[in-house]
């Protein structure tokens, strides 16, 4: 690939004021506030503000620590772009709202709980439509594709930015590429209207198809290109947003008038900076029914076990949230929180003591979980990757299941009755829950209105219940794990009565490593405790 053209090429006040006219306070004239000085041009006037030109990364900084991580836009590397007003300020719909378009100087910040003293921190542009548009309406030609696992709103995000498209923009041709990634080469495409995606909503899945790999940048690019596509929208998780992201460069590199904008999707909701990921309280609302089934089969017999395996490769929230949620559980496992089998404070010690307490007990384990302590011979499958280089886990339920019983039948003491659920693929395989439906109807319009006013090399997500626009970089740097010195575990630690499996100075040495940097760029886990958060006010 060849070099991507610097922000630095890019005026620096421009670059911060370029997506909107700067008639927009004459709009909307609501009050500015220390957060919007940044947008006047606060660079010529001097004073701390500036815009960082030395990286790809557009960082915007302010007073008092503010600092905004801004979104590419179009204008930034084509100059002299046409804009248009927003049709929707004659849609009947929008048009009675008061202040529907967001002000040009909207920003989110990533971190809310504060001090009186605390630096203003890092911010991210507040998604939504803008008053002026980079496309006309007859003009555009977007594309859809979804990649990587299954997710539960994959055909409602798929479905709301069809209707997104035409309903408030007027745009008449979207197409769906099937296959994921490798469908714009090597697969058909389908022509989506709102009549083609009316009912997709209440089915699992994906209507467009989904692969592992298959990421060829050229040939994508060649296909967009040959094509005339002008939006790209690209619903997936961490890999599919670092295969956006060089989709976008090369989109870039070639000067190309074609927006892309990522919709992050994951089951395990392992994406950082976001609050949590679409389909994920489906999940964990479906796993609820394979651990009510495990609790009723072991309680209904005597010294019962049931244990559940959930997804989670890296990550154990669904495991987490789905123990939190049902009260039954005796015992998580997750990827994060090593543990162990035998000896004092191990595993079945504490299957041991329950089973005398309570007669029947249940364990929810994340697939991740204890694979370290598989077997050799288990383990030497352990560098088998699929084909977007996913590690290929092996059946941990399987083998803690025969273990346990390996454990109570060698030592004779204790008959035990052991019913093993596997619910993997039944959690991910159903339609969103309506809270799920709701949130991806927003990250769609969300991400309609994004490229529709110019912006490009973004990934659309909640933030502190507020969504915004990130820039890719944020979003694929790093992966969202339990913070196992967070209160949300010890929340489940106390709820569960299960061993940490921790020793005091394991703790005292974790919470060090776990330290959060002083500094302003941080990325802390403040808003994962609230994970679920679905109260919050969104929009
Ligand atoms: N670093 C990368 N660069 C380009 N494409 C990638 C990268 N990582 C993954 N992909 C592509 O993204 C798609 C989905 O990735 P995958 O890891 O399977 O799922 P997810 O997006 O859900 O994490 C695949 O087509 C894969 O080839
Ligand atoms: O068997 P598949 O289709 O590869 O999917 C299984 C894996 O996908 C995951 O759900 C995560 O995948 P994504 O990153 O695509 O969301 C894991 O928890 C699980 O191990
Ligand atoms: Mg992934």
């Amino acid at each position: 690939m060849g070099s991507i053209p610097a922000f630095s090429s890019v005026p620096a006040v421009k670059s911060s004021l370029a997506p909107e006219p700067r008639d927009r306070a004459a709009i909307n004239p609501g009050k500015l506030d220390g957060a919007a000085c940044f947008g006047s041009p606060m660079g010529a006037t001097g004073g701390s503000a500036g815009v960082s030109d030395t990286t790809k990364k557009k960082i915007v900084t302010g007073d008092f620590g503010y600092v905004l991580e801004d979104v590419p836009h179009l204008s930034d590397y084509i100059p002299n772009l046409p804009t248009y007003p927003n049709p929707l300020q004659d849609n009947p719909s929008y048009s009675v709202v008061k202040q529907y378009f967001v002000h040009v100087d909207d920003t989110v910040p990533q971190k809310v709980v504060v001090h009186k003293d605390s630096p203003r921190g890092v911010h991210f542009r507040r998604a939504g439509p803008r008053q002026q548009v980079y496309f006309e309406s007859d003009d555009v030609h977007a594309c859809i594709v979804t990649c990587g696992g299954l997710c539960p709103g994959l055909n409602t995000v798929i479905r709301e930015i069809v209707c997104g498209l035409y309903n408030m923009y007027g745009v008449k041709r979207v197409l769906g590429i099937e296959g994921g990634y490798r469908g714009f080469y090597a697969r058909n495409t389908v022509p989506l209207t709102p009549k083609v995606v009316n009912d997709i909503h209440k089915r699992g899945g994906t209507i467009l198809g989904t692969s592992r790999g298959g990421h060829d940048t050229k040939k994508i690019v060649d296909s967009i290109q040959d094509r005339g596509i002008n939006q790209v929208y690209i619903i997936g998780g961490d890999g599919s947003q670092r295969g956006a992201s060089v989709i976008f460069e090369e989109i870039r590199r070639r000067g190309l008038k074609v927006a892309v904008a990522g919709i992050p999707k994951t089951i395990d909701n392992d994406i950082p900076v976001i609050d949590r990921s679409f389909g994920f309280n489906t999940a964990v609302e479906e796993a609820q029914r394979a651990i009510n089934a495990a609790h009723v089969e072991a309680e209904s017999v005597e010294n019962g076990i049931g244990v559940v395996k959930l997804m989670g490769r890296y990550s154990g929230f669904i495991a987490m949230y789905a123990t939190l949620a049902s009260r039954d559980v005796d015992c998580c496992l997750i990827p994060e929180s090593p543990f162990y089998l035998e000896g004092a404070g191990g595993l079945f010690e504490y299957i041991d003591k329950r089973l005398k307490e309570n007669g029947h007990m249940v364990i929810v384990m994340a697939e991740g979980a204890g694979q370290e302590l598989m077997s050799k011979s288990i383990q030497s499958l352990d560098n088998h990757k699929d084909a977007s280089g996913n590690k290929l886990l092996q059946d941990v339920g399987l083998w803690i299941s025969q273990s346990i019983k390996d454990h109570f039948s060698q030592r004779g003491k204790m008959a035990i009755n052991l019913k093993y659920i596997d619910p993997t693929y039944m959690i991910r395989a159903v339609p969103s829950i309506a809270s799920d439906n709701v949130y991806c109807t927003l990250l769609a319009q969300s991400a309609v209105h994004g490229t529709m006013a110019g912006y490009t090399g973004f990934t659309v997500g909640l933030v502190n219940g507020r969504q915004t626009y990130i820039p890719f970089y944020r979003i694929t740097e790093k992966q969202n794990n339990v913070v196992i010195t967070d209160r949300m575990w010890a929340r489940l630690l106390s709820s569960t009565n299960q061993p940490s499996f921790w020793s005091p100075k394991d703790v005292i040495e974790h919470k060090r490593e776990e330290e959060p940097p002083a500094e302003l760029l941080d990325d802390q886990n403040f808003i994962k405790d609230d994970l679920v958060g679905i109260g919050k006010e969104t929009g």
